[in-house]
């Protein structure tokens, strides 16, 4: 439907331009020869123009495809990761770095020859591809619905099939659950229709900066997009309505679950809304930051994987109920504090509020270790970097991938620079991101 309202509008633009083109031939024909060679050349460049224009259009038109593009960014979390996903609150920002999508449909003339739905993973050079045929023969039908549901079990056993035809490398088998999500939230978005989806991200993959939650939210965003009928050319990126913003979070968050097992949510909202907020139970509060807030990344390169780290921290949870009630307790009271300072107006020198805010992040990464998600490569950052006394905890799920440490304001940059060179001589990566940026935006 909206294929069409895509066409007809190039279609217009094509006609009104050549009758336009069609016009300044006829008036000016006859006595372009008596003109002054400086009218001459004016003549001459208006109809050049307005003949690029035209076959500009004419060849989008016959390009016979329409585009959206979608980016969701992600995201640190401050405090509470593990003790969120069991009703302790906790605070998370987005950065600024990003995944990308871009999603071409084809017009309605040009999808009878085209029966196939591929995804493109450009930094990976990897691209699947499906018939859509095979896609309907496979997934049950029901999964296509207009407002969020969960993946079936049964649905997503017949999406592994799907996805294991690809034969994707051994070595990045770990790609299967993006894949698998990428094929549940594609057909129960758009249905049964074929396209293709270029995908590109600035994020390391599986490193606690919420690789899976960008996915997911540009993925919908572009999704959902696509189905916006006021689809008129904006220059840049534009940020979507409340209504669609909420829906994509719904449809990521259920994404989400595919790759997670029991996601908390935090990464995908905080992905699609941007900014920094307080998260507990689904509950979002958006925080004002009153404070300058560094941040160094160190990503100690050292893969893992969410769904193996939560489901360790249940299994921990379930031997020992009650410790670790009292441990989700003390990181609902740390993030809680941590957001009231980063707000907070009154008098209290950004010193003084940086050296509690270290401090929290020094109790909840011992509270971290206690649930079993550090690891040595962790511990190596955080020694490395309080030799130069700063302070640094795991960021996301743990397990390896990246750690933050705090750049207080009076921190010169020659420090900086060594404990990068340190960092970096051990074998980890560093880098700083802007934190508190936008979240998910999309562009025609
Ligand atoms: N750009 C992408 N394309 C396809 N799949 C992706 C992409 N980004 C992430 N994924 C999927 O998400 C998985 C990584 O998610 P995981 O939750 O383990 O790590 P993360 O989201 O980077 O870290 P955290 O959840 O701790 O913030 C990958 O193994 C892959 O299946
Ligand atoms: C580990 C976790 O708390 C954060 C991962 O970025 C999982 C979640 O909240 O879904
Ligand atoms: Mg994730």
């Amino acid at each position: 439907m909206h294929s069409f309202a895509y066409r007809e509008n190039a279609l217009f633009t094509f006609s009104v331009t050549t009758l336009a083109f069609i016009c300044a031939i006829a008036s000016f024909s006859d006595n372009f020869s008596n003109q002054t060679p400086s009218a001459q050349m004016e003549v001459s460049l208006t109809l050049n123009i307005t003949a690029r224009l035209a076959v500009t259009i004419y060849l989008e038109h016959k390009a016979e495809e329409m585009e959206v593009k979608a980016r969701a960014p992600g995201k640190i979390i401050l405090a509470g990761e593990h003790a969120v996903v069991h009703g302790s609150t906790a605070v998370a920002a987005a950065i600024d770095l990003y995944t990308y999508v871009t999603l071409r449909l084809p017009l309605q003339s040009a999808a009878e020859n085209n029966d196939r739905l591929t995804l493109q993973l450009k930094d990976l050079s990897l691209e699947f591809s499906w018939s859509v045929s095979r896609l309907k023969e496979v997934i049950p039908c029901d999964s296509s619905t207009s407002s969020p549901a969960s993946c079936s079990g049964e649905t997503l056993k017949s999406i592994a099939v799907l996805v294991e035809e690809q034969n994707i490398p051994e070595e990045k088998i770990w790609l299967s659950s993006g894949i698998s999500t990428f094929l549940w939230l594609y057909t129960s978005i758009r249905g049964f229709s074929p396209a293709t989806v270029i995908i590109t991200t600035e994020l390391p993959y599986g490193s606690g900066l919420g690789s899976s939650a960008a996915f997911c939210v540009a993925l919908t965003s572009a999704l959902i997009a696509s189905s916006i009928s006021d689809k008129t050319h904006r220059e840049g990126w534009s940020s979507l309505d409340e209504t669609n913003l909420e829906l994509l979070n719904k449809w990521a968050f259920e994404g989400e679950k595919i790759i997670h097992g029991k996601p908390s949510g935090i990464d995908n909202t905080v992905s699609a809304y941007g900014n920094m907020i307080k998260f507990c139970s689904g509950e979002i509060t958006r925080l004002q930051s009153n404070m300058p807030l560094r941040m160094l990344i160190t990503n100690t390169k050292v893969g893992r994987n969410t769904k193996a780290l939560v489901s360790g921290v249940s299994e921990r949870t379930v031997r020992h109920p009650d410790a670790m009630k009292s441990v989700f307790n003390a990181v609902d009271s740390i993030s809680k504090e941590l957001a009231a300072i980063i707000q907070s107006k009154d008098e209290n020198s950004v010193t003084e509020k940086e050296e509690s805010i270290k401090e929290l992040m020094e109790i909840n990464q011992g509270l971290l270790q206690s649930m079993g998600v550090s690891h040595s490569s962790i511990d190596t950052v955080i020694r490395t970097t309080l030799k130069h006394k700063l302070t640094s905890k795991l960021t996301g799920a743990g397990g390896g991938g990246c750690v933050l440490t705090l750049l207080p304001t009076v921190v010169s940059g020659t420090v900086v620079d060594k404990v990068v060179e340190e960092l970096e001589s051990s074998g980890f990566q560093c880098f700083t991101a802007s934190i508190g940026g936008n979240g998910a935006e999309i562009c025609f």
